[in-house]
């Protein structure tokens, strides 16, 4: 995965989109192989250092929804913090910038219990941005989201890779939406993986391959799935 890409990881239910992402993460041990950082095992890593490395928005609800989103954006900056956590004014224009990149500046003084789930998710990034990570992972971030909210996080999180140069990655279920705005994509399937541009995955029929055919069909003229009747 390059800098400034977005990548999305995708496959069926069980094909082991979070367990991949959760072990990049070194959130959970792995089951098998290394995971090199920089040309370092990421095992070699201590947890404050690896936050100063990879950011991570995962699927358990935050610890106190009773903080503001500005507390929570600031909670980014912990790794950088001293041992009161006081924010100099590089960490404060950091957690502004994450805050106004977010669209997020009339909800900052809400508690986290008063924003929808598509307000909560673009807290939980704005607090990843903030953290300055060259990498962010996502496991599933527009799960619960309506249509055009999924659209939008995917949206903000190219324009984050793009803009910020950092390399995004997410698991996801959206397929469609993920060939549209992804860079790359990495298809988890029970026989083979894929990774490539959207463009070379359809080219490959990679996703032809991903459901039996007489139930979900792809088209690779517009790159969507066809329920069969
Ligand atoms: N490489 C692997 N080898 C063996 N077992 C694995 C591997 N990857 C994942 N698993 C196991 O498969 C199960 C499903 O994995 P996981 O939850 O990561 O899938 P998922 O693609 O995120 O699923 P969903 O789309 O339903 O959220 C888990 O029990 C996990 O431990």
């Amino acid at each position: 995965m390059g800098q400034g890409e977005l990548m999305g990881i995708v496959g069926i239910n069980g094909a082991g989109k979070s367990t991949l992402l959760r072990t990049l993460g070194k959130v959970q041990p792995k089951l098998s192989g290394e995971v090199f950082l920089n040309g370092k095992n990421i095992e070699n890593y201590n947890a404050m250092a690896l936050a100063a490395e990879i950011s991570l928005v995962l699927t358990e609800p935050i610890a106190s929804k009773n903080m503001t989103v500005e507390e929570l954006v600031a909670l980014g900056r912990q790794p950088y913090t001293n041992w009161i956590g006081t924010l100099t004014e590089d960490d404060k224009s950091k957690i502004k910038t994450a805050i106004w990149m977010l669209e997020l500046e009339t909800l900052q003084h809400k508690k986290c219990y008063e924003l929808s789930d598509g307000q909560l998710q673009r807290a939980m990034i704005a607090r990843a941005l903030a953290q300055d990570t060259d990498i962010i992972l996502l496991d599933e971030p527009t799960t619960h989201l309506d249509l055009y909210h999924k659209v939008k996080i995917l949206k903000v999180l190219k324009s984050i890779a793009f803009e910020t140069k950092k390399t995004v990655v997410f698991t996801s279920h959206e397929i469609e939406m993920a060939i549209q705005l992804c860079d790359t994509m990495l298809l988890l399937d029970t026989t083979a993986h894929a990774f490539g541009q959207p463009c070379e995955l359809i080219e490959q029929q990679a996703f032809e391959r991903l459901f039996p055919a007489d139930t979900v069909s792809f088209d690779a003229k517009t790159g969507s799935f066809r329920i069969e009747k």
